[in-house]
């Protein structure tokens, strides 16, 4: 068996985090493979620091081609330094967030334009492409209400943005479910975080039966 890459996507306040928390050490305990969690933008010492200068508020006039771009440097770097060494190892990674991150919120949040994005991503990655996707779906106002009673003031760059610009990124998302079917799985990450994590289990353990297999208590 090679190495598997999983990501995990959805708009702010989706809850990926807190299901990435308690899905990870069950996936690990369902899998005789060696796994790695990981996070766009970040996952290793130079693309976090390009995450720090992406996300700050105090950068409020960053260009939106720059932000393209600084996503996908960040993304590069992640990808040489962090995610094939742990593929071409036959580990399981599970990222949270990859380029449909950028897609939505770059190509459709920001109006910078799908195909664009995509083509400088497809520079970044050579074609990296994740073997599955989860998708956490949740409607902007209930993600945006998570984030702001988490968080409160401290949200950052991307979070602070208009309520119009986050359903555009949810609206994005929804296409890229459509469009890769094969690929993306849809979970409604209204529910509580309990049901989330059981679905988002169950929809990888039934994709890859080799690599995760169900414990019986
Ligand atoms: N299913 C859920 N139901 C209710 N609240 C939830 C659920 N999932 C997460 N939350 C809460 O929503 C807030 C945001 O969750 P979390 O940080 O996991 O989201 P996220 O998708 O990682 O956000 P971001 O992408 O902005 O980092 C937290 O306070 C968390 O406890
Ligand atoms: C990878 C990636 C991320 N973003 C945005 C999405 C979020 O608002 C932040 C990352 O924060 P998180 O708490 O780790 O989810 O960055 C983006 O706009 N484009 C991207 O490619």
């Amino acid at each position: 068996m090679d190495g598997l890459f999983i990501t995990i996507e959805g708009p702010d306040g989706a809850g990926k985090t807190s299901v990435l928390n308690e899905l990870f050490p069950r996936l690990q305990f369902a899998s005789e493979k060696e796994m790695i969690k990981t996070r766009e933008p970040g996952g290793g010492k130079i693309a976090e620091k390009i995450r720090d200068l992406i996300l700050d508020p105090a950068y409020g006039e960053m260009d939106d081609r720059s932000e393209v771009l600084l996503y996908a440097a960040a993304r590069r770097q992640h990808i040489v330094d962090v995610i094939s060494p742990a593929l071409n190892n036959g580990k399981i990674v599970l990222c949270d967030r990859f380029v449909d991150s950028s897609i939505a919120y770059q190509g459709a949040g920001r109006r910078v334009g799908i195909e664009e994005v995509a083509q400088i991503n497809q520079f970044a990655t050579e074609g990296l492409t994740p073997d599955f996707t989860l998708y956490l779906d949740v409607d902007s106002d209930t993600g945006l209400k998570r984030i702001q009673r988490s968080r409160g003031y401290q949200v950052d760059r991307l979070e602070s943005e208009g309520l119009e610009f986050h359903q555009r990124v949810r609206h994005a998302y929804l296409k890229l479910v459509e469009q890769n079917s094969a690929r993306v799985h849809k979970i409604d990450a209204r529910t509580g975080l309990q049901d989330v994590v059981d679905q988002s289990f169950s929809a990888i353990s039934t994709a890859y039966p080799d690599y995760f297999k169900e414990m019986v208590e």
